[in-house]
């Protein structure tokens, strides 16, 4: 038999490699293997791409993990864990997991920031000059709380100036969360004035930031560069005539996602520079950061600490106004009504609100909260971490460089831990308070927040204004739907995703709620 000619042996080994590679390593030898999932999405990338593209990644998760089990294989090269050593290892305190290059898409000004680090070191040195401002301490007395006082004494005046008091809570309480945060992060630098529609105040150009938010595109734009990072990033950066013929391509209009947001951030920066520069301010900066990281970190500190806020406030005043929620919302109205004047808070800004101190005790509204933040998370996708060692997770050989992480959404919705978890119902956290093993079960599977060394920072900071608003709302107003709203529930969106309660087949962005004394 003649040799086969040097071309062909090329062609087949190239074959065999080919097939080997994409097939028979990712089906049969790659560790991954083990881990139970469907078989197109341990072949290829693309089929959990798609389910991105549809907006449907993180239910789709989910219903893996209800088929499967605890951990899925969602990809060639990741794993979803729906468990609590899943937790541990990935996101325990001293993990060494880090966030992937899916989060440098929130890069600001071409600086990484505490969102966007990967490594443990870099994000820890960054931490640490910043976490003290957000601490428990800092942010329940003093100034702090002040500040969140006099915003809740605001959004109860536009409340209380809206014609029949009907109220769209997703646009108020975007102002609220927007003027609060900005308040927070740049002072007289740069706080908005979303909610005083008053003469001489800014509040038409501060509200239109939050439609920077909202541009459904978003979804896209987040879709290309997640999957597409360098023709994302090439169609953005084409000009001249290059800019006119790629325009059709581009995902999102430019300027693109936040670039309203970012824009206001860095001119309020700015300004705090320009007040360094006079003498004004001290502007000592912190271990060696530069204006540009400073800016980028306040930046993103800004983006965080929007839509999570009022988007868990809407879901909350949704969830108490609808009719057959009507008993919780009587006794948390009984507990925030007996709050006594002398822990309202007295400063001339805010008078008659209750404090940010006293609201964080009302043991009913924290329930309340917990318990929206368990059904509607606002940030319920999957977290991707990953490291570059091999690991073992849950008994399962993890190779260097897999993506791994978990959900708030699936983990909230285990049924062994949350009974009927579909149902939105705050007494579950007051009556597993009689048996502390199950409330403490609870506990390790709430994780709206995150966990371990990258767990959100701004916590402190969202409870208080979350609690403080709540109980000033609850304090003077019952809330209710009006009848076009009884069948439909609020719409967030997430990353990819529109994310509302699912038992409803109608969702709507805009939100109205009648406010009654
Ligand atoms: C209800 C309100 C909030 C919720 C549920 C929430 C949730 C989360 C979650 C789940 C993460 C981790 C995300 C991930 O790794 O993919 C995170 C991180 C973070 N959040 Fe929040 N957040 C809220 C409010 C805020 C606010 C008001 C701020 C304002 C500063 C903020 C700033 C941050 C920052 C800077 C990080 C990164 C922390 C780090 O890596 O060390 N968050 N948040």
């Amino acid at each position: 038999m003649a040799p086969m000619p040097i071309t062909e042996v090329s062609l087949v080994a190239l074959t065999f490699l080919l097939i080997y590679s994409l097939v028979l390593h990712p089906l049969l030898f790659s560790p991954l293997a083990k881990i139970p999932g469907p078989k197109a999405y341990a072949l290829t990338k693309w089929r959990l791409a798609y389910e991105d593209w549809r907006g449907t990644r993180t239910r789709a998760i989910d219903q893996l993990h209800q088929r499967h089990g605890p951990v899925v294989r969602t990809g060639p090269n990741e794993v979803s864990f729906n468990s609590l050593g899943g937790l541990r290892a990935i996101y325990g305190p001293g993990s060494p997991y880090g966030r992937t290059s899916f989060y440098r898409m929130f890069d600001v000004y071409g600086r990484q920031n505490l969102f966007t680090f990967h490594s443990a070191a870099a994000h820890g040195r960054r931490k640490r000059l910043v976490s003290h401002a957000y601490s428990k301490t800092v942010v329940v007395r003093g100034p702090v709380a002040a500040l969140v006082e006099a915003k809740a004494a605001e959004y109860m005046k536009l409340l209380g100036a809206e014609p029949d008091g009907v109220s769209d809570v997703f646009r108020t309480l975007h102002y609220y969360s927007l003027d609060a945060i900005t308040a927070f992060l740049y002072g007289r630098h740069g706080s908005t004035s979303a909610m005083m529609e008053e003469e001489g105040s800014k509040f038409e150009a501060h509200r239109a930031l939050i439609g920077d938010i909202l541009d459904p595109a978003r979804r896209r734009l987040s879709w290309f560069a997640v999957h597409w990072p360098g023709l994302t990033k090439w169609l953005y950066t084409r000009t001249g005539w290059a800019e006119a013929m790629v325009r059709p391509l581009l995902p999102m209009r430019k300027p693109a996602t936040y670039t309203g947001i970012r824009r206001f951030a860095l001119e309020a920066y700015r300004r705090f520079e320009d007040d360094a520069k006079r003498g004004v301010v001290n502007d000592e900066s912190p271990g060696g950061l530069d204006d540009l990281d400073i800016a980028s970190e306040c930046a993103d500190h800004l983006l965080a600490g929007i839509d999570t806020t009022s988007d868990t406030l809407m879901f909350l005043i949704w969830a108490l106004s609808r009719p057959q929620n009507q008993r919780f919302q009587d006794r948390l109205r009984d507990e925030v009504r007996s709050i006594p004047e002398t822990s309202l808070s007295v400063t001339s800004s805010s008078t008659g609100i209750p404090t940010v101190e006293t609201s964080d005790r009302c043991t009913y509204l924290g329930a309340v909260i917990k318990e929206t933040l368990r059904l509607y998370s606002p940030l319920p996708a999957y977290e991707p971490r990953s490291v570059a060692a091999e690991s073992a997770i849950d008994g399962y050989t993890i190779p260097a460089n897999t993506t791994v992480g978990s959900s708030p959404f699936s983990l909230h919705r285990n049924p062994d831990v949350f009974k009927d978890p579909l149902v939105w119902d705050p007494e579950r956290w007051l009556s597993a308070e009689e048996d502390p093993e199950t409330l403490a079960e609870m506990n390790r599977w709430f994780w709206a927040f995150s966990s371990g060394g990258r767990m959100c920072i701004g916590l402190h900071l969202a409870m208080a204004e979350m609690t403080t608003l709540t109980a000033a709302i609850y304090r003077k107003y019952r809330t209710s739907l009006p009848p076009d709203f009884e069948d439909v529930a609020p719409g967030i969106t997430s990353r990819f995703e529109v994310f509302s309660d699912d038992r409803f087949s109608k969702v709507a962005v805009s939100w109205l709620v009648l406010f009654s004394s």
